[in-house]
């Protein structure tokens, strides 16, 4: 099974490629986003812990956790960030690893992982091809505000926490450009899924 880490900074498209290359058969996607919510979630193993942290005002009614809230106050503020990662990557770290393991074991081919902090969480150790997916800065934040309402504050915060283009450049094996159609995006896909069957 062929480990494939996709990467790139927030709004580029990941989870867009991600989508696609899910319908692929023999192939298994991990969204890293998805697995924090589901480890935050009440009977996780990261709720008491980010309640102990936050304190009851990120805490909803039904007991869950407005990730809204706590996304405006640790975008702002980097040492509380630095507190959310080190409860959070751990036990994200965990279940990925894990996953990995489970779908070897069932024979897939193809396991597709997409983690915005590919290289600070130190998955590229575990990954046999690292994708870039790149779209223009003002064509993310377009895309972030028309698409999920974010504010220009909300965006800058996260882009201020994250890689800049040319270290993802420097460290990806493969750049995928997304800033037109998603045809064109799918191509590019193709053809790196093609050379890796040809070798
Ligand atoms: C701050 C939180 C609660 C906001 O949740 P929300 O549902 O609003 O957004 P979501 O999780 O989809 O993240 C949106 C985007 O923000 C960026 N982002 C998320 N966490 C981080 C981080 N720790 N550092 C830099 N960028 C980040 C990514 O590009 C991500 O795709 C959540 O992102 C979180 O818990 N982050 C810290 C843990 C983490 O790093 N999770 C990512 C997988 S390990
Ligand atoms: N080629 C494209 N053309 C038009 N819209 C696109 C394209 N690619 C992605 N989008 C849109 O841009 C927005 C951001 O894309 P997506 O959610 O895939 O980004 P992401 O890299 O996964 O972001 P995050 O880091 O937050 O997880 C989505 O609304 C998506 O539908």
């Amino acid at each position: 099974m062929k480990v494939i880490g996709i990467t790139g900074g927030v709004g580029a498209g990941k989870s867009t490629v991600l989508s696609y290359l899910s319908k692929r058969k023999g192939a298994q996607v991990v969204q890293a986003d998805l697995v924090g919510h589901e480890v935050m979630a009440p009977g996780g193993p990261c709720c008491g812990p980010i309640l102990k942290l936050f304190g009851e005002r990120v805490q909803r009614k039904d007991g869950s956790i407005d990730r809204a809230k706590v996304a405006a106050v640790v975008f702002a503020d980097k040492g509380k960030l630095e507190a959310l990662n080190k409860i959070v990557h751990p036990a994200v770290k965990k279940e990925i690893l894990s996953r990995i393991t489970q779908s070897r074991e069932q024979g897939y081919s193809y396991f597709f992982l997409e983690v915005a902090l590919l290289f600070e969480d130190h998955y590229d150790a575990i990954c046999d091809d690292l994708w870039y997916i790149y779209a223009d800065e003002s064509v993310r934040r377009q895309r972030l505000m028309s698409s999920r309402g974010y504010s220009k504050e909300k965006i800058d915060g996260i882009f201020s926490n994250q890689m800049a283009d040319d270290f993802f450049r420097s460290h990806c094996n493969y750049v995928v450009e997304n800033n037109g159609d998603l045809e064109f995006t799918c191509r590019q896909i193709e053809e790196r899924i093609h050379s890796y069957e040809t070798l």
